[in-house]
């Protein structure tokens, strides 16, 4: 199988410019299932990247006790109490797991998703449940996204040597499961199964907590927008690596944090599209 590079002629391609009379509604509304109380900050970062990457509106979901956390950190996101999430006709996109922890209480995020059909990114915590929990996939009747590190995939399909092994489980996986599976790292690894692609953006500056959350929020917000499971990867993965090596104009690998990387996702929109005619 053909690993193509994911640069930017291939984003080139993937990427369509926001039309000039377009409205909120036009470009989608995302939910985020994320944080818990000592792990609010991974709500926040999901937040800023996924607003940040396009989204037309975007709506938060987390235990009661926390709002004012985010309302006083993003005043433009809304806020459902997690606990009666059962409506999920307003959106058209969730992304699921920075930093919600897997207690049983988490796991009824995962239950309330199993008559959904809307695209859903699984991440951190909600690949940890599944895990866990050993949810029979055969409930995830929705196209989906995994988005794990390598220490995640290792407990989602088992312990790995090496990084070619477990590249060749993720394609085995994404074509048993018809789902895409982002193996993050050093080259993140994109596959659907039938396609592979290696991201050629990014440094390690991005090897900080913090920094998948993010990537999370971006591919959450490019599926609300329309864009299918694999572009909205390879837009995402693409972008968020690209937006960190825009922040080492200003920071190094070791002082950069993701809230900079965050603050420059729109140099990263601006340079693509400097080069779209
Ligand atoms: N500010 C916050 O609230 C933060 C919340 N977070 C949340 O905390 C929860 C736990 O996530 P963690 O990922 O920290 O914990 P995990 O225990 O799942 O994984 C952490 C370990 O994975 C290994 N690992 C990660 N990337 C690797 C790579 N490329 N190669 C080899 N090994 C690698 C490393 O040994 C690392 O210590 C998640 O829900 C996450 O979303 C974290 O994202 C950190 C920041
Ligand atoms: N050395 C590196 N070079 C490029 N990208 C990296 C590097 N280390 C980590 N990343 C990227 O940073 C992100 C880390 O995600 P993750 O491990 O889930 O972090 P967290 O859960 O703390 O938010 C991934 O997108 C990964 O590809
Ligand atoms: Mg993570």
């Amino acid at each position: 199988m053909e690993l193509l590079k994911i640069d930017l002629n291939c984003i080139k391609n993937t990427y369509k410019k926001r039309p000039c009379d377009s409205n909120k509604g036009t470009h989608g509304h995302a939910l985020l299932i994320a944080g818990s109380s000592n792990k609010m900050g991974a709500a926040i970062i999901a937040s800023k990247a996924c607003l940040r990457s396009g989204v037309g509106l975007l709506t938060v979901a987390f235990y009661p006790e926390n709002k004012s956390v985010l309302f006083n950190s993003i005043p433009e996101a809304m806020y459902a109490n997690s606990c009666v999430m059962n409506d999920l006709s307003p959106y058209q996109a969730i992304g699921i797991g920075p930093g919600i922890g897997v207690d049983e209480i988490s796991l009824q995020y995962i239950y309330q998703l199993y008559e959904n059909k809307l695209p859903v990114v699984f991440d951190a915590d909600a690949l940890n449940l599944i895990a866990n929990y050993k949810i029979d996939w055969n409930n995830f009747n929705f196209p989906f996204v995994l988005t794990p590190h390598p220490k995640e995939f290792d407990r989602l399909f088992g312990e790995h040597d090496s990084e070619s092994e477990r590249r060749s489980i993720a394609i085995q996986k994404a074509a048993a499961l018809n789902c895409v599976i982002v193996l993050k790292g050093h080259k993140t690894f994109i596959t659907d199964g039938i396609h592979t692609f290696e991201n050629t953006t990014g440094n390690s500056g991005l090897a900080k907590g913090g920094s998948g959350d993010a990537l999370t929020g971006m591919i959450t917000s490019f599926l609300a927008q329309g864009y299918t499971t694999l572009e909205a990867t390879k837009l995402g993965v693409y972008l968020h690596g690209l937006a960190a090596d825009i922040t080492l104009e200003t920071q190094s690998e070791e002082s950069m944090l993701i809230t900079d990387v965050i603050e420059n996702i729109g140099l990263a929109f601006k340079h693509l599209n400097s080069k779209i005619q």
